[in-house]
């Protein structure tokens, strides 16, 4: 079977160099063309140094060009530039996985709220399906447009879809507690963002209206099955490199118990490459899955509170962004859904 050609818009970002990493070695592709407009014509080693020897070179974000090239695009861009890309590279017949927020939300009013500005391509939004393979992966396979789900949204989705879903827990009162490591900010030279000030740090921020938010909620209303749910979400920049936990507080329903709700994670997730549910009494780690594309899950019934308290940990750079985005295109193209993620 030949390979399929990929490129990546955006490639000299972190999610940009962990696609680099996993697609690099993926054994059903083929790299063809990497952007960056700050790096163009330059070997993909004046990024990254640990590519020294990788025989690409960044060329300058032109649609036309790169739309010769490749069969499918990643979009490693900001948000409210991918969709501008999106556009074109779909005309030119070129199946689309954006890992920016651009085609999460269904509702337009709702974007533009949270992202502060008008949708850049409402037209397409019918096309994108939402890329969280162990909730949408039979749409996933032959879409044209993924919108692969947010780094924090995929450490809540994932537990908080299958216990809602369960009738375990109350759809109100929902509160989740996230902590991420400061890749999840970006490549970017920023202050709150440099080595003195969030090391030793842990700073709470978009306490009240974090763009994920929205998004968690919409996710979370369509596994209970209920017009909305509104949460509490409280998002934390912690002084690690690479990784996110989130602890998730639900109000248990009469009868809800630990061994419950470990029976209902399993039974929505077991057969499921990507998704580990630990043992009762045990909690997630971010240290078990960073460089992985893995989502850990744990939980415990507070008999006291009647709170179940769900732990997930993800790397955001793979199952938060990166790995996804794979995931996504390995079904979009009918292969094995791990290849290149093991
Ligand atoms: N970091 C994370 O943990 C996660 C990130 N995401 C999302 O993935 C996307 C990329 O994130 P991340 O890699 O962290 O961001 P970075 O800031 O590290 O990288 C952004 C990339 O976009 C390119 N870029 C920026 N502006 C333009 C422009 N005007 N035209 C063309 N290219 C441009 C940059 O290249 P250059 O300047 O060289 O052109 C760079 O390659 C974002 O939408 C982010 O929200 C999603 C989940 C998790
Ligand atoms: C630590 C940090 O700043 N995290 C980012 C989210 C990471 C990200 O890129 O979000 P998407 O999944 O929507 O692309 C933030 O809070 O905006």
């Amino acid at each position: 079977m030949s390979k399929i050609r990929v490129g990546i818009v955006g490639a000299s970002g972190y999610a940009g160099e962990e696609l680099l990493r996993l697609l690099l070695q993926h054994p059903a592709v083929e790299l063809t063309c990497i952007t960056s407009r700050q790096y163009a014509g330059q070997p993909v080693g004046t990024a990254f140094p640990r590519y020294r020897e990788c025989p690409l070179n960044f060329m300058a974000p032109d649609v036309a060009s790169f739309a010769e090239l490749v069969d499918l695009a990643f979009l490693a861009l900001p948000h409210g530039l991918a969709a501008e890309f999106a556009a074109p590279l779909l005309a030119h017949g070129v199946k689309v996985v954006d890992i920016s927020a651009d085609f999460r939300l269904r509702d337009t009013a709702v974007y533009a709220k949270y992202y502060k500005s008008e949708h850049p391509a409402p037209e397409l939004l019918s096309k994108a399906v939402y890329g969280l393979p162990e909730r949408y992966g039979s749409a996933l396979r032959g879409a044209e447009l993924v919108a692969c789900a947010g780094c924090y949204p995929t450490s809540i989705i994932l537990p908080g879809s299958a216990l809602l879903a369960s009738g375990l827990v109350e759809t109100t009162g929902v509160e989740a507690i996230s902590l991420s490591g400061v890749s999840g900010a970006g490549r970017k030279v920023d202050l709150p963002y440099i080595f003195p000030e969030c090391n030793e740090s842990i700073r709470p921020y978009s306490v009240t209206g974090h763009r994920h938010l929205p998004e968690i909620e919409q996710e979370l209303a369509v596994a209970a099955g209920v017009p909305a749910i509104t949460m509490n979400f409280i998002p934390h920049l912690i002084p690690v490199n690479r990784g996110i936990h989130s602890t998730i507080l639900f109000h248990g329903r009469t009868g809800c118990t630990t061994d419950k709700a470990l029976a209902a994670l399993h039974a929505a997730y077991d057969g499921k490459p990507f998704v580990r549910i630990l043992a009762a009494g045990e909690l997630a780690d971010t240290k078990h899955v960073t460089m992985t594309n893995m989502c850990e899950i744990g939980c415990v019934f507070d008999q006291r509170t009647g709170r179940l308290l769900v732990s997930s940990a993800i790397d955001n750079l793979t199952k938060g962004a990166s790995g996804q985005a794979i995931q996504c295109m390995n079904i979009m193209c009918g292969l094995d859904e791990t290849a290149g993620l093991r």
